[in-house]
């Protein structure tokens, strides 16, 4: 390493978009970033659609932002590719789905497809589901269960039913399919460890165990305040039976994207061996980290090779920080969805400040990880901090604009607490958001409605800013993306770039404007 060492800062759901209403990056009182974003050599750098790796147009996501920084080059993500298998047919006629769908014709056993029911397309996207049941339809299977969850955390809040009918109608035209189950994500996605609401989600799906049922899908959600907290409901037939998984039944569970889905598609695995359905099989469209053995329809891209590795290779010593929200993004995501600790690794999680709706507290544990990481870069055998700041990110997703404000100005004096004591100390910093949410709280709906409170990410570039102890800064080089991050760091860490890693440096970028290597 002839470089020195430094820190990653990366901003949860820092985007940037010009001062309007909703803006909460614009509005709360945060003269660092202020000054970093406005000062005309900040950075914005593409950080959704095809800069990253997802389809055009997709707002981006913290699993695809932290693996595209720490890979340095776009990776095709699992919702790209479950879309282009849709797009090509190769879903339609995919040997596994074929194979199993002519088992459960010959068996009389039932298709149950269990997945987020909109179009988000952070963890699923309603748009496959045709597909499947094109694939279900052409094997002559006529039972297809269908298990709907309910977002309105991706997708603007109070939208379900409308979701919900659009599944219907599309059973409908394609002539297969009903609606068994509808349950909010809150249930059937927690992945803050609430076993309670996972086994109620398991129960619904396996035995039709509801707290209330209702005649059809859209029932289940009217009148019901929050989409993701819709109780577990069945859909039963006049006679009130609901559907239940037996024995030698198939479950294809088709979000996309593991984080959230995995903790149910691990319980229901440990409920149908505890109840000895030993047959059931298990499915995945995008491959899964669970326990259990899950085979996935679609294969993941290989994100090997990026900036962990060339640490290793270089026995740079990292430090990884985060609040726990965020732990497997500045590790697991970062590390190419590797879960192998590399030599000279360390991972600190910052426990949580306070229970209790994350409104409430929008602070969260800031404080204590602005402290773990001006110690840890203190340490002197320390090359590389990487920290998440999850604060803009995590409120923002309560579509709270009081409380994002607040979750601004936290990680605004904080942000700048570190980059004050890291000038002290020589360290330089690079600070950058892996997508946008916090700079766009409302949005419009289409009918020309007055426009409502919208906690989901967007589309928006990200700021990216280097702070050196010598106070210099870049130019900004157009078209720019995230991945650029990687090369980025490796570079001004001195650590040589591998070549995997296609991604412009921001050095390069910069240098062919002729503006750079005096920033070392
Ligand atoms: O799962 C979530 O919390 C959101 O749907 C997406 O947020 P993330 O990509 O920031 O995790
Ligand atoms: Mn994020
Ligand atoms: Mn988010």
């Amino acid at each position: 390493m002839d470089g020195s060492p430094g820190i990653l800062l990366i901003l949860d759901g820092w985007g940037h978009a010009p001062a309007a209403p909703g803006n909460a990056l614009a509005a709360a009182a945060s003269p660092f970033l202020d000054a970093l974003v406005g000062d005309p050599a900040g950075l914005l750098l593409e950080a959704s659609g095809g800069a990253v790796g997802l389809p055009e147009g997709v707002v981006g996501n913290s699993e695809i932002g932290h693996m595209v920084m720490g890979a340095g080059r776009p990776l095709e993500y699992d919702s790209l590719l479950v879309q282009r298998q849709a797009e090509s047919g190769a879903l339609r006629t995919h040997p596994v789905l074929r194979d199993v769908c002519g088992r459960l014709v010959r068996e009389g056993g039932t298709l149950h497809l269990v997945g987020l029911c909109s179009d988000g397309r952070i963890h699923a996207d309603i748009g496959h589901l045709p597909e499947v049941l094109r694939a279900v339809r052409a094997a002559g299977l006529e039972r297809c269960a269908i298990h709907a969850i309910t977002d309105g955390r991706d997708v603007p809040e109070g939208t379900s039913g409308r979701y919900l009918s659009a599944l219907t109608t599309m059973t409908e035209e394609i002539g297969v399919g009903f609606v068994a189950g509808v349950i909010g994500r809150d249930y059937a996605m927690d992945k803050s460890g609430r076993d309670d609401l996972t086994a109620k989600a398991s129960r619904l799906l396996l035995d039709g165990a509801a707290e209330r049922t209702a005649p059809d899908a859209e029932s289940a959600v009217r009148g019901h305040d929050h989409d993701g907290s819709v109780p577990p409901t069945a859909v039963t037939d006049p006679a009130g039976t609901p559907t239940t998984v037996r024995d030698g039944d198939v479950i294809l569970f088709m979000n996309f994207r593991s984080d959230r889905t995995a903790p149910l598609v691990d319980r229901v695995a440990d409920d149908l061996a505890s109840d000895g359905r030993t047959r059931v099989r298990l499915l995945s469209l995008g491959r899964y980290d669970t326990r259990a053995e899950v085979p996935a329809l679609v294969p993941r891209a290989d994100a090997s090779g990026g900036v962990a590795d060339a640490l290793e290779e270089a026995g740079v010593r990292s430090l990884r920080i985060a609040e726990r929200e965020k732990f497997d993004h500045v590790t697991f995501f970062f590390n190419g969805r590797d879960a192998r600790r590399r030599t000279g690794e360390e991972h600190v999680l910052v426990p949580p400040a306070a229970d209790g709706p994350v409104q409430d507290h929008p602070e969260m544990n800031i404080d204590a990880l602005g402290r773990a990481v001006v110690e840890g870069a203190g340490r002197g055998d320390v090359g590389l901090v990487v920290a998440n700041l999850a604060n803009m990110d995590v409120v923002g997703h309560t579509g709270s604009y009081e409380a994002t404000c607040r979750a601004v100005t936290a990680v605004d004096r904080v942000a700048a607490r570190i980059c004050a004591a890291a000038r002290d100390s020589g360290h330089w910093v690079l600070l950058v958001g892996d997508h946008g949410n916090a700079e766009q709280m409302l949005t419009s709906p289409e009918d020309g409605s007055a426009p409502r409170p919208y906690g989901g990410h967007t589309r928006n570039p990200v700021p990216c800013a280097l702070v050196t102890a010598d106070g210099a800064r870049p130019a900004a080089p157009a078209g720019a993306a995230i991945p650029s991050i990687g090369p980025t760091v490796l570079h001004l860490l001195g650590v040589p770039v591998p070549a995997g890693m296609s991604a412009p440096s921001l050095f390069t970028l910069r240098s062919r404007q002729g503006a750079l290597d005096d920033l070392r």
